[in-house]
């Protein structure tokens, strides 16, 4: 299950060495040879400990973590909804996208230009928020005059109008639809689906920073509130650059020596998953020991599906033992001893940490 976040953000605010980063810490080179990806897509591992553990009772020999898909879309500018400069190409790349990650510069090295002559991440944010505002805007005046026509011979599009006038109402107070709780694939946007509206895509925000905001937590406050209710991560994107070139020892070390303790990468990967309301479970042998994507709430049978469509016309049962409970016996044998492997059927919702095997007829 691959779903992909489009990064943007105004120029010069440190995306294509973010995205650097990303596609050199990539997790595919290593571990899916025969993969393509496109240029213009970065492949991140959401670390996950729970594998190492799993890799050690089965002694798999390689581990396969989940992993996000980060697109770089093309730099926005202001204007770019009326489709100056690569506003239309930009529109489209992030209408495919299922999330929306700003990058928001807070760096203040006074080298690096900044377009609008200063540093301000309330500002940055105001002028991305307003270009994707303003392309649902117009989205919805293109189609609202016909439906307020239509609907007074059809009855059953009132709801769909309704839905819109109401959409239209908060865009023109200049607010994201996903502030107001109207997120892609809630029931509130049923209505609204075929519009293919932006704001109504899932937020998250990178503040890329110097290394002294790194660890200023009322400055991080700050940007939170700004956020809120989306997610706020902060990292210094030349830093990450320089993570992803060490090997393990020396990352950490100088991961030290500014006070985190994981890679940014890392934390965008785990808040990026979260973000776009996924969750894994795990399959381990002695080959591999592995992270399935799956949607929260997914049935047994649909995380079947992930592993093979096969899996999931002949599921007859899913055998499930929790993570916690495999550590604490130490193996299926004694956990099946024990009573704490179930057998599961095709109406059981995946848990997070589940560690399954599945039965199924071909
Ligand atoms: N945290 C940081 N601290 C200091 N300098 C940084 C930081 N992050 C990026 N830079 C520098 O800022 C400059 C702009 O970065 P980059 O080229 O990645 O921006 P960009 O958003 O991709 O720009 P564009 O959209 O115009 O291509 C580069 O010189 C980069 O080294």
């Amino acid at each position: 299950m691959s779903l992909t976040i489009g990064i943007v953000g105004l120029p010069n605010v440190g995306k294509s060495t973010l995205f650097n980063a990303l596609t050199k810490n990539d997790v595919l080179a290593a571990n899916y040879p025969f993969a393509t990806i496109e240029p213009n897509v970065g492949v991140v591992g959401v670390p996950d400990p729970r594998l190492g553990k799993l890799a050690e009772i089965f002694k798999s020999e390689r581990i396969l973590p989940a992993t996000v898909d980060f697109v770089d879309i093309a730099g926005i500018v202001r204007g770019a909804s009326e489709g100056e400069g690569l506003g239309n190409k930009f529109l489209a790349n992030i209408r495919e996208s299922d999330a929306i990650c700003q990058v928001i510069r807070a760096f203040k090295d006074e080298n690096v230009v900044h377009v609008d002559g200063k540093v301000s991440p309330k500002d940055d944010i105001e002028t991305i928020n307003t270009e994707l505002i303003l392309a649902d805007l117009q989205t919805i005046e293109k189609v609202l005059p016909r439906l307020q026509k239509e609907s007074r011979i059809k009855k059953d599009i009132q709801a769909k109008v309704k839905a819109v006038e109401e959409a239209k109402e908060i865009l023109e107070k200049g607010d994201t639809l996903f502030a107001h709780g109207i997120v892609q694939g809630s029931e509130r946007t049923e209505l609204l689906h075929d519009l293919h509206l932006l704001t109504t895509k899932p937020f998250l925000y990178v503040f890329n920073v110097d290394e002294d905001e790194l660890v200023d937590e009322d400055f991080k406050n700050e940007q939170r509130a700004l956020v809120a209710p989306a997610e706020a991560i902060f990292l210094n994107a030349k830093l990450e650059a320089d993570l992803a070139e060490l090997d393990e020892d020396e990352a950490l070390e100088l991961l030290q020596s500014v006070g985190q303790e994981e890679p940014g990468l890392a934390t965008l990967a785990h808040v990026g998953f979260r973000t776009l309301g996924l969750q894994t479970y795990l399959t381990a042998g002695p080959k591999e020991s592995r992270a399935w994507t799956i949607k929260k709430g997914a049935t047994a049978p649909e995380a079947a599906g992930v592993i093979h469509t096969d899996f999931q016309k002949g599921f007859i049962k899913a055998e499930v033992i929790s993570f916690d409970d495999l550590v604490e016996t130490g193996s299926v044998a004694e956990a099946r001893a024990k009573g704490k492997a179930r057998m599961e059927g095709k109406d059981y919702v995946m848990q997070d940490g589940d560690v399954v095997e599945f039965r199924f007829n071909v």
